[in-house]
């Protein structure tokens, strides 16, 4: 049926029409209805809590504008959820309320204005992360627990006592002084986002549904038939009020929580108490910025007056307390759907699966991938192509599947299978090794993907940083046929970036970006040998090992003639390291490139000449406060350089600690351990002469 947008006659223009409107509502109502149904119920949400709170804010805005559309029962006058037949039902002594919302700072003053306004100035603000977990209700009779009752409509919730009573966090009894007769506790259910990969890992082995993500496993947990299956998740549960009580007085909400922590219950160790609205402000800056590094996941934060006289002159509406509101971050989590799952050949080989997304924004930017690591983790995770699925995206982390909303399967979804040949070469994959868990393209000489990523990589910062080599133009010298491998980087000429349509000018001339890749090439002859060793990919060899080896082997050359013992005996290096060296050595396409290199003038060797001689050898040295002389990194050069060790952390081994400007921990750690401390002068002259040459005069007793 399609929708009339003509007003009739007398109707305000641009308002709809107060049947459109009426229709608007009765949509709104309905799909908040089934979507709350299906996340307080079935723990399972299609809709992401954003597309949720979008349906809420329209439904208000139309009843804001349409005042007689608004029922008692409206979803915006209710606490939302109800409860399931499937546990017993059990009222509360006190109401359980819902909190009303802030998204903007704006909306976060004009609540207090609207606080100051009732009870004028003094109030103070408790402020305390949200969980985004599930409400739950204690009861202890006589300092022992009798009930636990999910909120259910507010009113009446379902009795999960026996579920409960497997919590570790929530005490059985409650101890101390002045446990009141009679005291109902209110906090928030939740899963650690750690738990959650195990727990749907654990699901899917055994068949079953997982979890879309971390709430809904902490409402399906507790809502169990069987109180053994909810011990056996790692459920926490931190409280955050009081409804009824007798014989327990509060003066603030804070006073109230120390109580609570006294007796034995778990309160959250980051509830503040503020005066002002800046200061409220500035919190709730605080965990929009942390909000990753709190081990639960937060959806805000929760403001509240902390006197309790106050709190009763504020009262509540039919659902909120007028005297604190939930302040909502930007969701993290999207619902999407799993178009497909593709993978991607890496630069060793290694094939990895990534999710293709329908499109979604999240966080401020529009996400089509996200990680999935490897096979196993797809498995794990439990998703399926075609599924509804709960992306999130945290901060600048790459984004990540969670899991699949299984309500929303309609049977056509199917598994994933990891392909058995390379998308872009064809070869059959393979583990490299039995004990590999990842599989490989075995052609690593000539595998387009492999060759691009390798190109790339030679350029990357941790090896020769060659500016003008991006990853465009990588792909594009392979393409147009000018180099085969790695090994030609060094003796391209300008005729042959003639030949690439990205360096060539519309008169079919080198461009200013071409010539500026050769220069860059050239510039880049002459690193230092552990960055041609990180330019090479050799499998382990990064930027820490190759340091280790250049400094032990000086040349390529010593290199090559090393045996795995002398290699694995190097300092840092190992035996994995050793091997992974001598195997990639062993192969001839690899010498190559390394021949190559060396014929185009790549150098590679250390100049150990005369002006520096191997002073330190054998010493370690830490460095710590800045010094003028020297950067952190020319510190740190000019230590190895000499054939020292320039170590970050001092400890019982360390020689030298040369001590800068602004020091900290580490000079003194390193005045307890009684090591060697030197001056920027001392270390300068360290550097020049070695020890000898900083050494204290002996004592008369042992001269
Ligand atoms: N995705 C969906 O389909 C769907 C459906 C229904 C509800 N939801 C989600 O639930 C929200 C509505 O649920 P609600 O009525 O529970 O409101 P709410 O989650 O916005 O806030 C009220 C609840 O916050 C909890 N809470 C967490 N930390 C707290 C703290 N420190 N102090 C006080 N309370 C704290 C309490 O349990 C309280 O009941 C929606 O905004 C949406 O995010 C999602
Ligand atoms: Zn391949």
């Amino acid at each position: 049926m399609s929708e009339q947008s003509t007003p009739p006659p007398g109707a305000t223009p641009g308002s709809p029409a107060p049947s459109a409107a009426r229709h608007r509502w009765q949509e709104l109502v309905a799909e908040i209805e089934a979507a709350r149904f299906a996340y307080y119920v079935r723990n399972s949400s299609p809709l992401s809590d954003g597309q949720y709170d979008e349906l809420e804010r329209e439904l208000r805005a139309l009843e804001e504008q349409h005042p007689q559309l608004r029922t008692p029962d409206s979803p915006t006058q209710t606490v939302g959820g109800t409860f399931s037949t499937e546990f017993a039902a059990v009222d509360h002594p006190e109401r359980m309320l819902s909190l009303d919302n802030a998204f903007t700072l704006d909306e976060l003053s004009a609540w207090a204005a609207r606080v100051e306004k009732e009870v004028g100035e003094g109030a103070r603000y408790l402020c305390e992360p949200k969980i985004d977990g599930l409400a739950l209700d204690l009861v202890y009779e006589q300092g022992r627990l009798v009930r636990g009752v999910t909120r259910g409509d507010g009113r009446t919730g379902e009795d999960v006592t026996f579920n409960v009573r497997t919590l570790a966090d929530v005490p059985q009894r409650l101890t101390g002084e002045d446990v009141p007769e009679f005291l109902e506790v209110r906090g928030e259910v939740f899963f650690l986002l750690e738990g959650f990969a195990g727990i749907n890992a654990a699901l899917v082995e055994a068949g079953k549904p997982p979890f879309a993500n971390p709430r809904n496993a902490a409402a399906g947990s507790l809502r169990q038939k069987d109180p053994r299956v909810t011990a056996s998740r790692p459920l926490r549960m931190l409280v955050h009020g009081v409804g009824a009580r007798r014989g327990m007085e509060n003066a603030s909400q804070s006073q109230a929580y120390e109580k609570l922590a006294a007796w034995g219950l778990p309160t959250s160790p980051r509830v503040k108490v503020v005066d002002t609205l800046p200061e409220v402000a500035e919190y709730v800056r605080y965990y929009g910025e942390h909000r990753h590094d709190v081990e639960h996941e937060i959806d805000g934060v929760v403001v509240k007056v902390d006197q309790v006289p106050l709190q009763r002159r504020l009262g509540s509406t039919s659902r909120a307390p007028r005297w604190a509101i939930a302040f909502k971050y930007p969701p993290e989590e999207v619902t999407t759907t799993l178009l497909d799952v593709q993978v991607n050949v890496g630069r060793t080989g290694r094939v990895t699966p990534f999710a293709v997304l329908e499109a979604v924004k999240v966080a401020g930017s529009t996400v089509r991938m996200a990680t999935l690591h490897n096979a196993d983790e797809v498995r794990r995770k439990g998703v399926l192509i075609g599924d509804t699925v709960v992306v999130r995206k945290a901060g600048d982390v790459i984004p990540e599947v969670l899991g699949p909303v299984v309500d929303s399967r309609t049977g056509d979804e199917r598994e994933f299978v990891m392909p058995t040949v390379c998308p872009e070469c064809g070869m059959p994959l393979a583990h490299q090794r039995a004990d590999d868990v990842d599989i490989r393209c075995p052609n690593s000489r000539s595998c387009p993907a492999q060759l691009r990523e390798r190109v790339f990589h030679v350029a990357g910062r941790g090896a020769f940083d060659i500016e003008a080599l991006g990853y465009e133009a990588a792909t594009a010298l392979l393409q147009a046929g000018v180099i085969q491998d790695e090994g030609d980087l060094f003796t391209l000429t300008e005729e042959d970036l003639a030949r690439v349509p990205l360096f060539t000018t519309k008169a079919g001339t080198v461009s200013a970006n071409g010539r500026r890749l050769l220069q860059h090439l050239d510039d880049r002859k002459s690193q230092p040998l552990w960055r041609v060793l990180v330019g090479l990919s050799i499998r382990h060899v990064g930027p820490t090992a190759a340091r280790a080896l250049a400094d032990r082997f000086a040349s390529m050359e010593a290199i090559e003639a090393a045996s795995a013992e002398e290699i694995a005996s190097c300092e840092g290096v190992g035996p994995t390291i050793a091997e992974a060296v001598v195997e990639w050595l062993a192969v001839d396409w690899h010498r190559d490139v390394v021949r190559k290199w060396r014929e185009a003038g790549v150098r590679m060797a250390d100049e150990r000449d005369e002006s520096t001689p191997r002073t330190l050898e054998g010493l370690t040295v830490v460095v710590t406060g800045s010094l003028t002389g020297y950067s952190r990194d020319e510190a740190k050069e000019a230590i190895l350089a000499r054939g020292g060790k320039a170590s970050g952390s001092v400890s019982k081994k360390t020689d030298f600690v040369v001590v800068g400007e602004a020091a900290g921990s580490k000079a003194d750690k390193a005045e307890q351990l009684g090591l060697r401390i030197l001056d920027e002068a001392g270390f300068t002259a360290l550097l020049a002469g070695g020890p000898d040459a900083v050494a204290v005069p002996e004592d008369d007793a042992d001269a």
